[in-house]
């Protein structure tokens, strides 16, 4: 399994906003490193069919998202940076409710799930109104959420943004937990540096462009940096801290 994007570009206008990105995931933690305005949201537009570039390509496996949409939708689960949670409803419904777009029975969506909510301490509170849920509950709900159909890819645009430290490491720990034990590829979009590890590959996005891309530790040797802030440094020219 791999989704591939080569030679991807956007523009809102006139003003250029992705300049021929290309990569390709595997299964495994993968992190989307870049500031705030790089174009990590942009990118996850189009990954998740929502826009439609002029220029580029995207697979996932042997499919192509412009022409079979569906099916790659189908095996892609999506946390967006704006929470889509209907306050009014419980957990329990939104899950449901969500499970019936993928043509889920409730049965079954609620076997796939329960695993993931027992580990992300959701179980219990399957019948409580979503907005009775602090933030941090709230994106796990996502996460479970995201995950109901076992997509073989889950995309994450700056998930632990707004959270607690506690929140934030339940989250990330559980996110790399599942990529590792059930083969997962994860991207995790994120400004946060100290969120990715030596061992994550990491695509490196800088206005637009991707300015490295590899495992991270290698990476941090490649451009002799101890860590991957100086690396960021480093490669963006930037100086202001992240
Ligand atoms: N709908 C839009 N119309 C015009 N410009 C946009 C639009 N959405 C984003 N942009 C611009 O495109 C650039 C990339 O934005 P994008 O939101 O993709 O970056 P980002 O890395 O996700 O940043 P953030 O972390 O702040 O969300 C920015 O300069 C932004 O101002």
């Amino acid at each position: 399994m791999s989704l591939r994007v080569i030679d991807l570009s956007y523009d809102y206008g006139r003003q250029p906003v992705l300049k021929s990105l290309s990569f390709v995931l595997s299964s495994g933690f993968n992190v989307l490193l870049g500031p705030n305005g790089a174009g990590k949201s942009t990118l996850f537009s189009l990954l998740t069919g929502l826009y439609e570039s002029r220029q580029g390509e995207i697979t996932f496996s042997d499919l192509d998202l412009k022409a079979q949409k569906r099916q790659v939708l189908a095996r892609m689960g999506v946390v967006f940076q704006q929470s889509t949670l209907d306050l009014d409803l419980t957990v329990q419904q939104n899950l449901l409710y969500h499970a019936s777009l993928h043509g889920l029975s409730s049965q079954q969506a609620m076997n796939n799930v329960s695993g993931i909510l027992e580990e992300l301490q959701l179980l219990n509170r399957l019948d409580d109104r979503v907005r009775s849920l602090n933030g941090g509950h709230r994106r796990r709900l996502e996460i479970a959420r995201a995950l109901m159909h076992q997509p073989q890819v889950l995309l994450l645009d700056e998930p632990t943004v707004g959270l607690d430290n506690d929140s934030r490491n339940l989250i990330v720990e559980h996110i790399r937990e599942l990529a590792k034990k059930r083969g997962i590829c994860i991207l995790w979009a994120t400004h946060l540096m100290d969120e990715v590890q030596s061992g994550d590959q990491l695509i490196l996005l800088d206005k637009g462009e991707v300015k490295a891309q590899g495992k991270a530790g290698d990476l941090c040797q490649q451009h002799d940096t101890d860590d991957v802030y100086q690396l960021y440094r480093k490669l963006t020219q930037t100086v202001e801290i992240m």
